[in-house]
């Protein structure tokens, strides 16, 4: 039974559902908060269900001999080392959409919190003063509102703004002008942002690109009297620059959700009249919590009891529907990468897939990911499907997706070509009804191989014996042959033999067969035809 630990505050439904689909959970939402006592337990868990607080590094990592996934019940990642994760084949996935409506209103709350002054004027009136001269608010109809990131959170904010008669304008390299249409916003250069927003509200991930896209020099561009408000992560806002435009007054107010340091005890945001905070409560609502907790166990639950993947970071979707379908071609791909792999000495330096006929429709992306896994798997054994398109983008290894429609014979089929300094190799393979994968061209020579788990490939020339010759040596090293096939280019031209085997063949055997005249080169190859 895969077990699962909770290591962050969840609604108790998470827990609830991975009991009643079959998964072991223990639930310690404050073992996040302790580094040490986490990184001694991590190895006895299957998942790892998250937040904010569990910062998932590549110390913990390595210490996660067992892991198999860590969920996200949330959107931001930044708390994840996926380079990390991902070179240890963990798949990385969070709740896209979960806790979007409800941070989305966070941010509005606190635009019109900082419109109105509304917290200190309520600790004011708490207080039994009764400062009606002392706070002056905007309107916020027909001001502009900036959106910085216009993925599922801003583009609800930007909504909600058009809903509340501002003029919105959003920056987002990915946004296209269509969508920027349906929405009612201007879609803007960030500059052209800074410029024109009386209210600007960030609402990207963090990431090496938009860290500190708030600093001194953005600010300087900035309308006097600007608000800004922070949703999204601590890191894109430089806080010592706030608070100096905060102090001299170009910037009238701040609502700040999240902070470059948390758990944020200490900050000299802290006390500011102009500055609205909350401790990083944006998807902080009744229903976001019960939404993420759910998704988040079912997607984990789905992943490490059917193989089901969706909503993951670093691997691609794999729908319940699709994985029956699905599953023999990833072997198929996998077998197909995996012959080169233990085929290819020297460094690899291209891979071209190409996709033939029905195989076109399927999912190429994990089809491409579970030929990678085997063609590096020779070199490096600890190596997945979520792992192997890093490690093989680490290498410089470059890959390239060829479809086309049906070309021959088959209803489809996938081929490889790998490159490397000194040839290239390719070698083409289908499943038929059986499921089972077959390889159907090497070297361009045609023919109808099986794959069984242990086999011999020779080169040869086309030449009268050599079937003996392997059948002789198989026998009399007591090695039963399942399977022989055949293949040339052309009489008397370059010929290829694949023999499936029931046991391995005989390493001592290799260099009296390299030997022989009618051997070019002799390989004992190896698959693993039932796992995965
Ligand atoms: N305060 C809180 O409790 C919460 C905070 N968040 C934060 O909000 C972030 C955004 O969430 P979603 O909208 O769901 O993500 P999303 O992925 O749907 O949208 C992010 C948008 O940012 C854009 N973007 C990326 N780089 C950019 C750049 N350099 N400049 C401008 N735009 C850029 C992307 O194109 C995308 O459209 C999350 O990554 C997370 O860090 C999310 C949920 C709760
Ligand atoms: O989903 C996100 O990105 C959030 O920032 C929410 O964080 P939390 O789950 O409240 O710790």
């Amino acid at each position: 039974m895969p077990r699962v630990l909770v290591s962050d505050k969840l609604s108790p439904t998470a827990v609830q559902i991975f009991k009643d689909r079959g998964v072991e959970v223990d639930y310690l939402p404050d073992l996040g908060k302790d580094k040490d006592a986490l990184l001694a337990r991590i190895g006895d868990y299957d998942g790892l269900a998250i937040r904010s607080a569990t910062k998932v590094t590549e110390k913990l990592i390595a210490a996660a001999t067992n892991l198999k996934v860590i969920g996200r019940a949330g959107i931001g990642v930044d708390n994840v080392d996926i380079p990390a994760a991902s070179r240890r084949g963990i798949i990385v996935m969070n709740t896209p959409f979960g806790n979007s409506i409800t941070t989305a209103e966070h941010a509005v709350a606190l635009m019109f919190a900082l419109a109105r002054q509304i917290p200190e004027a309520n600790a004011s009136t708490h207080a039994g003063k009764w400062e009606k001269n002392r706070f002056m608010g905007v309107e916020i109809t027909s001001k502009t509102l900036g959106v910085i990131g216009c993925g599922n959170i801003g583009s609800i904010v930007a909504t909600r703004g058009v809903g509340l008669k501002m003029h919105v304008v959003a920056y987002d390299p990915f946004l296209s002008e269509e969508r920027a249409e349906e929405l009612g916003v201007a879609k803007v250069e960030l500059n052209e942002l800074f410029a024109r927003a009386d209210f600007i509200t960030l609402h990207t991930p963090l990431t090496d690109k938009t860290r500190n896209i708030i600093d001194a020099a953005a600010i300087s561009k900035m309308k006097d009297g600007v608000r800004i408000i922070n949703c999204a992560r601590g890191g894109l806002v430089v806080e010592k620059d706030l608070i100096a435009a905060l102090k001299s007054g170009k910037v009238a107010g701040a609502g700040i959700d999240v902070f470059e340091t948390e758990p944020a005890t200490e900050n000299e945001l802290f006390g500011m009249e102009n500055v609205v905070t909350t401790p990083h409560l944006g998807a902080s609502t009744t229903e976001a919590q019960e939404n993420v907790a759910l998704q988040i166990a079912e997607q984990m639950a789905d992943y490490l009891i059917k193989g089901a993947v969706s909503n993951a970071i670093n691997m691609p979707s794999i729908t319940a529907e699709e994985a029956p379908r699905l599953k023999p071609f990833v072997k198929l791909a996998e077998v197909l990468g995996a012959f080169v792999g233990q085929v290819t000495e020297e460094p690899i330096k291209s891979v071209e897939i190409l996709f033939d006929g029905s195989t076109t429709t399927m999912n190429t992306r994990a089809l491409i990911s579970a030929a990678l896994a085997g063609l590096i798997r020779p070199q490096v054994s600890d190596v997945n499907m979520v792992s192997a398109p890093i490690m093989v983008k680490e290498r410089g290894i470059i890959v390239a997706e060829v479809k086309r429609d049906k070309s021959g014979v088959f209803d489809g089929y996938i081929k490889l070509t790998v490159t490397t300094e000194k040839q290239t190799r390719s070698i083409a393979g289908t499943c038929f009804s059986d499921h089972k994968p077959r390889f159907i061209q090497i070297k361009g020579i045609n023919l109808d191989a099986e794959v069984g788990q242990h086999m011999l490939y020779t080169t040869n020339p086309d030449a009268p014996g050599i079937i003996g010759l392997l059948g002789t040596i198989c026998g009399r090293n007591e090695v039963n042959i399942a399977n022989f096939q055949l293949g040339r280019d052309r009489p008397g031209g370059n010929a290829i033999a694949l023999l499936y085997l029931d046991t391995p063949f005989p390493e001592n055997v290799l260099a009296e067969l390299r030997a022989h005249k009618l051997i070019d080169s002799a390989k004992p190859l190896h698959f693993d035809v039932n796992g995965g």
